[in-house]
């Protein structure tokens, strides 16, 4: 009771059947929206390197920091927050972080566009650049095992929603916090069809699965999987894309690297007919009615990136 699952996705990548697989993504998709995987083949060796380079970064001055800001990344929404710039839940969360996306020229769409590397750790561009290729092999193979676990085509995924992926990266560093201080991330749910977690050493992030708040504390080898907003509409709220959030009580400081797998920019996600009797009608946490936003994702993600970058919003879309 309360434990999130371990699931061994590498018969997702290595030929073998993967249909055992398929059927535990399916219970963990159903009951909470959040697994762990292992088996993914992310070298250990890029993991280090990336945590390596970001910690050289956290501990510039702020006004070194500061020359890779958000401002400056304009519409692409690249760069650096400070601790407070961003509102996860209408308050400011107790992190500072890096915003990255994919790498490609800015095509006049919002949050497209070149990402802010640092000058002063200039390993952190390249390790980044690699974790975003290799990460999104890992996402389109779990995405795979989801297709599977509904009786979809395995390249249902592939072909159409991410054929041409929404691809946001964040590394985000938490001071040690009190249990008075407030969160290092408000509870909210992701936005898009799939999140891969990679935490350091350590804990601090809750998921509110149907019997309460539980810990999802670093397991050392796997990332936390789950999925987004775009799932459970897709599946009319047969899989749950659930609240989370996160306050570092470790005394230390606490990295980690969500890497977000979305639709396409101009998708929309209307529910799968296959499913439709199967909606519970179950209210969402925040009142919100999914089945309500019909139009693309990208409107949807502008909708929700607005919200906790206010000043942002107000400089870049208004
Ligand atoms: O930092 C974490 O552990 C989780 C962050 C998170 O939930 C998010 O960025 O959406
Ligand atoms: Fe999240």
């Amino acid at each position: 009771m309360g434990e999130l699952p371990v699931i061994d996705v590498s018969p997702l990548f290595d030929g073998r059947s993967a249909d055992g697989a398929a059927r535990q993504i399916e219970a963990a998709c159903v009951d909470s929206g959040f697994f762990y995987i292992s088996g993914h083949g992310v070298p250990a060796e890029l993991i280090a390197r990336m945590d390596a380079a970001a910690r050289r970064f956290f501990a510039l001055p702020d006004e070194v920091k500061m020359k890779i800001s958000m401002a400056r990344g304009g519409r692409a929404w690249r760069g650096f927050f400070p601790v407070g710039g961003e509102l996860t839940s209408g308050r400011p969360d107790l992190k500072e972080g890096i915003y990255f996306g994919a790498e490609r020229e800015p095509d006049g769409r919002p949050l497209s566009g070149r990402n802010l590397f640092p000058d002063e750790v200039p390993e952190l561009g390249a390790a980044v650049l690699s974790y975003l290729r290799v990460m999104t092999e890992v996402a389109q193979g779990v995405l795979r095992g989801v297709a599977l676990s509904l009786e979809l085509d395995e390249d249902y995924f592939a072909t159409g929603y991410t054929a041409d992926p929404t691809i946001l990266f964040r590394i985000f560093h938490y001071p040690p916090a009190a249990a008075d201080d407030g969160w290092g991330v408000g509870e909210h749910t992701d936005y898009g069809l799939l999140t891969l977690l990679l935490q350091d050493d350590n804990a601090g992030l809750q998921v509110h699965t149907t019997g309460g708040w539980v810990d999802a504390p670093p397991i050392p080898g796997t990332f936390v999987c789950n999925i987004g907003d775009m799932l459970d509409k897709l599946t009319g709220g047969h899989y749950r894309s659930t609240p989370h959030r996160v306050r570092n009580e470790s005394g230390r400081e606490r990295l980690s690297f969500p890497f977000f797998f979305d639709p396409g920019w101009d998708s929309e996600v209307p529910p799968l007919p296959s499913l439709a009797r199967r909606d519970g009608g179950r209210a969402r946490w925040d009142g919100q009615d999914l089945r309500a936003f019909t139009g693309p994702y990208g409107d949807y993600l502008l909708g929700k990136v607005g919200k906790v970058f206010p000043q942002l919003r107000a400089d870049v879309l208004d």
